[in-house]
């Protein structure tokens, strides 16, 4: 499909391009910006939505502020498509999300109009109060904008930067991008609340009235918002909750209304002394209609026929984990009624929108609130309750002291469904589920696993389902399984056992989690050499299989461990277990393979996996290598 002419942004370099342009210019570089937006995706997938729902407001705030003197900072970023498009990255927009390419959010290596990574959620309000504050204390930098949705700002996180921005009266711009989404519709009482200040008040009809003024926001129809507002909020100050945390509110307007946009930011530009929300109402997915009436409107997609929205839909030769993980928790849930799921607003994501399906009562999304998510589970484990929190590796971050001080230190039975464990793809480094081993692991009283493949994610819901000694946490990669047999119902797996897949008597390969497979590969390599391998999958991190690793290092010749996880997490605890025991001591060569100590940028996973040294050949190579040492050290027969 040919894409639609483009003219306005044709003439754009950059946003000074933007500084001479009419409110009609303005409103036609909109249009085509939107059309890039589609194209673009179209050829690329990714965050399609958030982007078409900011078109207007990008181009506004561009327009208005001096960019990148003022520092834009956008919540999360994974809608900053039209962003960079205005901001010289056109012509390699479709590189978005690719090895080599443009990143899919805000990346400070990528562009100074990107004035603060992001890729985890509602950290925007503190970046724009420190850039703020940096200002104030005579740094170059001007204005500071956070661009925060309405499913970000429900996060703690952002109470937090609201409260000490109204504390510090710094002037400061929050744009509260309110579309009434999350990833899925959003929960909590502040998506309420939002929705009581613009849903059927006065100031509908206010809104009307302040199209094209030029001026400062003309005080009839500014003090008759106010007024209106006072109806819905009734805060004992008469303001809305934004004004009672020391803001400044103004809103809410048409975040697709050129005029209203033009008019409010260059009136709040002109006036603001202190911390000033803006709030902005849009519909995500707003221009397209395959995404604007999808149900997800449009949040994450693949690539796409402009014409029919159709998604290019991937072949898998087996079920997800996710989606594995989801329906035998489901059933686990049918056999126990004390079985309860947490999500921090991704159902759909951690595959809880099954069970949700079937028992909608025993699901709770938190909204994005992981560390409410954790602490929450812990409450719910206290009362004899058994919460499976499911929470995405790299989010699973967010709720650590959670996990440390709430559950680990009072051992309650939490289960932690750690999805996306290892590296993701096309979100990149923000994304990677690299770290869980290692910051779960060293915790007392932990129990850590990790599935090898999809049957074994089975057995280890069911595992964790019959566990009630404490808190269990078990990792799984994203994407397809590996087409292994499934079992009808998971079986209780004995706790910090593991088990030997393949027999073989000179070199031992031990993988923890999703290398398995890879080990398989590595070992069927070497066999091919006339090299015999042992392949076995430690199941278990924390507690690890002492007498499985005993055993290897006693009948091979030489030892690699194998994780999709950062250094200092499984390797390491069996290399440190190894050495404390003198087991080390008559020179067995021992190599840990892990990620690299450096963030890996987005790619397909097989060329993420590649360059981080964990494929299968590498696996072959670094068994190679410590044979050879072994035949060097012990004149075996080795190698
Ligand atoms: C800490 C964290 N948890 C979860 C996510 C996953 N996530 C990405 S976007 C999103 C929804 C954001 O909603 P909103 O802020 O309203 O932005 P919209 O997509 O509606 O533009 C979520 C939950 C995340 N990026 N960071
Ligand atoms: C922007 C964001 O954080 C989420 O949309 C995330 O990209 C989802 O990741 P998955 O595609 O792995 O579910
Ligand atoms: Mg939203």
């Amino acid at each position: 499909m040919t894409k639609p002419p483009t003219p306005m942004l044709d003439r754009v370099a950059g946003p000074a391009d933007l500084k001479g342009m009419s409110q009609a210019d303005l409103t036609q570089l909109a249009r085509d910006v939107r059309q890039e937006v589609i194209s673009v995706v179209a050829q690329t997938g990714g965050h399609l939505g958030s982007s078409l729902g900011v078109v207007e407001l990008t181009v506004a705030l561009h327009a208005v502020f001096n960019t990148p003197f003022d520092k834009l900072v956008w919540d999360v970023s994974h809608q900053c498509y039209p962003h960079k498009i205005l901001t010289g990255r056109r012509d390699r927009m479709h590189t978005l999300r690719q090895g080599g390419g443009l990143a899919g959010f805000c990346k400070r290596s990528e562009s100074e109009y990107d004035a603060f990574g992001a890729g985890h959620s509602s950290t925007s309000i503190s970046a724009a109060l420190g850039f703020a504050v940096g200002r104030e204390m005579g740094q170059p930098t001007g204005d500071a904008i956070a661009v925060i949705g309405d499913g970000s700002i429900s996060a703690g996180m952002a109470y937090e930067a609201l409260n000490h921005s109204g504390h510090l009266k710094s002037r400061l711009f929050v744009i509260l991008n309110d579309n009434e989404m999350s990833i899925a519709p959003p929960v909590g009482a502040m998506s309420k609340y939002l929705s009581g200040l613009y849903s059927d008040t006065p100031l509908g009809k206010l809104k009307d009235m302040a199209e094209d003024f030029e001026a400062v926001l003309p005080g009839p129809i500014r003090e008759g918002a106010r007024r209106a507002r006072q109806l819905v909020t009734g805060f004992p100050g008469g303001g809305t909750l934004f004004e009672e945390l020391g803001f400044d509110y103004i809103g809410p307007i048409d975040g697709h209304d050129m005029g209203q946009l033009l008019t409010v930011l260059r009136a709040a530009r002109a006036r603001a002394s202190g911390p000033t929300l803006i709030h902005v109402c849009t519909v995500k997915g707003k221009g397209y209609h395959p995404a604007e009436s999808s149900a997800d409107r449009g949040h994450g997609v693949s690539k796409f026929d402009v014409a029919s929205g159709a998604q290019a839909k991937s072949q898998p030769n087996a079920p997800s984990y996710t989606s594995v993980f989801g329906k035998t928790l489901t059933d686990e849930a049918a056999r126990d009624p004390k079985v309860v799921a947490i999500t921090a607003a991704m159902p759909s994501g951690t595959g809880l929108d099954i069970m949700q399906g079937r028992f909608p009562q025993r699901v709770f999304d938190v909204g994005i609130a992981e560390q409410h998510a954790v602490t929450f589970a812990g409450g719910m484990a206290a009362s004899g309750l058994k919460p499976f929190c499911a929470i995405y590796s790299t989010f699973l971050q967010r709720g650590y002291d959670q996990i440390v001080h709430d559950v680990v230190l009072q051992k309650l039975p939490v289960r932690f469904c750690i999805d996306r464990a290892g590296l993701v793809g096309a979100d990149g480094s923000t994304h990677a589920g690299a770290f869980d081993v290692a910051f779960l692991s060293n915790l007392p009283g932990m129990t850590v696993m990790a599935a090898g493949d999809e049957a074994e994610l089975v057995h280890m819901v069911a595992t964790a389902a019959a566990y009630d000694d404490g808190p269990i946490a078990f990792r799984y990669p994203r994407g397809e399984g590996i087409g292994v047999e499934m079992p009808e119902r998971g079986r209780i797996l004995e706790i910090g056992k593991g088990r030997i897949v393949r027999e073989g008597t000179k070199l031992a390969l031990l993988s923890l989690g999703a290398p398995l497979i890879d080990c398989l590969k590595a070992a069927e390599e070497l066999e091919a050499r006339g090299i015999s391998v042992t392949v076995a999958d430690a199941r278990f991190a924390k507690p690890f299989d002492t007498d499985l690793v005993a055993r290897l290092v006693r009948e091979h010749e030489a030892l690699v461990t194998v994780e999709h996880g950062a250094e200092g997490g499984f390797g390491a605890m069996v290399l440190h277990w190894l050495a404390r025991t003198g087991r080390l001591d008559r020179g067995l060569p021992v190599r840990t393979m892990t990620l690299p100590d450096a963030f890996i940028e987005q790619d397909s996973p097989a060329r993420m996996y590649a360059e981080a040294g964990l494929t299968a050949q590498d696996i072959a190579n670094t068994g190679l290598e410590v044979l050879g040492i072994a035949a060097a050290r012990f004149g075996s027969a080795a190698g």
